[in-house]
């Protein structure tokens, strides 16, 4: 059984291919092909349906007259509605485009890859995977903002977090390492990648998490600002500035980018060890905005066993790690410098705190195409 997934992010497509074994269920699967088309928009691959084709030219290499038996795609935003993996028909994908507007960076690529698939493979199965799900067990105080009932009743404002597929995956694999049942498992994950977030886990469910009713909220990231003041906003629309001139300015022209330049922790790191100083505060200004939410989560959750790093940034950069963890002091944790220059580029999790630390912090690498195959196989089922 082959299962495709396609990951559309805001400038990147990310293919996984995996092979599931009948008589292995649930094993994850053997990956036999993976790939990723970059920078959609800012290169000569203009959007996701150039890139989709690219994409089904390599894997035509790979399958060479076979077919795929079923298709796993990443959708952001899933709305109230969508609370599991949804199999996929054309009033799903019409709903799922509803949602364009509340996603404004991902969901409209995503729904232009459901499109293209559907089209390509129109009776092979297809399903959408949804960021948000794993949010569903949100308390409403942690999901409801202190705005006017109308406006959650009437737009569906409320705060719905992200990078759930993420989370539940290398929460579980935490668990694992810690040696307690999922259903036990109390922590903050904090995902770091060009989107980042923290989520706060109790008892293997998300209680609280940084992401609000966009992408936006919560920490510094690549291209978005995360937490402003919302006066900014109005101050901002009474001098003149429209809809989409916010939406650019929050979305892509925010966060590192502003702050330092660029948004390649690799290159920003480098400068601010080299002497830059606009490099060396847009760290201090991330990392002081991230340990501050893990400290909040640690609260939410009532007491994490663990903290875990994750995303691009959490697993491959020990010296913003090192950043972060010097500000965790107060929750009793400590560096592990050695095992934290260890732990960059794995397939396995790494512990980076010392023993004595009370709470451990894990780095552990995350597989959103493999937690995505998985969820297609278990709701398509073995042929
Ligand atoms: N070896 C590395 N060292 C430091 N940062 C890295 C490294 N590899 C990737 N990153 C950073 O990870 C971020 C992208 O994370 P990733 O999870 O791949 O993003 P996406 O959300 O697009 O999937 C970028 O800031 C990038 O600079
Ligand atoms: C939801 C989100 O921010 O995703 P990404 O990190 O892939 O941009
Ligand atoms: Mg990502």
């Amino acid at each position: 059984m082959l299962v495709l997934v396609l990951n559309a992010g805001s400038s990147s497509l990310k293919y996984s291919l995996r092979r599931f074994d009948p008589t292995q269920p649930g094993a994850g699967g053997v990956k036999i092909a993976k790939g990723i088309v970059e920078q959609i928009g800012e290169s000569e691959v203009a959007d996701h349906l150039q890139a989709f084709d690219i994409v089904s030219g390599e894997l035509a290499e790979v399958l060479g007259g076979r077919t795929v038996d079923a298709v796993g795609h990443r959708v952001v935003h899933g709305g109230e509605r969508f609370t599991g993996p949804a199999l996929i028909d054309n009033e799903i994908i019409r709903a799922i485009e509803q949602l364009n507007e509340l996603a404004p960076l991902h969901n409209p690529p995503g729904v232009q890859c459901l499109r293209a698939a559907t089209r390509a493979w129109p009776k092979v199965p297809q399903v959408a995977v949804f960021d948000t799900s794993f949010h569903r067990t949100l308390p409403e105080p942690a999901w409801r903002y202190a705005l006017p009932d109308e406006l959650y009743r009437r737009y569906g404002i409320r705060r719905y977090g992200f990078h759930g597929t993420s989370v539940h995956y290398v929460g579980q694999r935490a668990a694992e390492m810690l040696g307690v049942p999922w259903e036990k498992f109390d922590g903050v994950i904090a995902h770091l990648g060009n989107g980042a977030s923290v989520t706060a886990v109790k008892h293997g469910r998300s209680v609280d998490t940084s992401m609000g009713f966009t992408p936006l909220e919560g920490l510094v990231m690549g291209t978005r600002s995360g937490d402003v003041d919302p006066g900014v906003l109005v101050f901002l629309l009474r001098k003149g500035y429209d809809a989409d001139k916010l939406d650019s300015l929050l979305n892509r022209d925010s966060g590192f980018k502003a702050l330092a330049g660029h948004n390649d922790m690799r290159a920003i790191t480098e400068a601010a060890a080299a002497g830059n100083e606009e490099a060396e505060l847009a760290l201090e200004i991330a990392a002081h905005r991230l340990a501050r939410y893990i400290g909040g989560c640690h609260v939410a959750c009532t007491g994490a066993q663990a903290v875990v790093l994750t995303g691009g940034i959490g697993e491959n950069s020990a010296p913003f790690r090192a950043r972060l963890l010097t500000k965790l002091g107060p929750l009793g944790i400590s560096l592990d410098a050695a095992a934290n220059e260890e732990a960059t580029g794995m397939d396995e999790g790494l512990r980076i705190s010392t023993p004595d630390s009370v709470i451990e912090v894990l780095v552990i690498p995350t597989d959103e195409e493999r937690a995505i195959a998985e969820a297609t196989l278990a709701l398509v089922g073995l042929p």
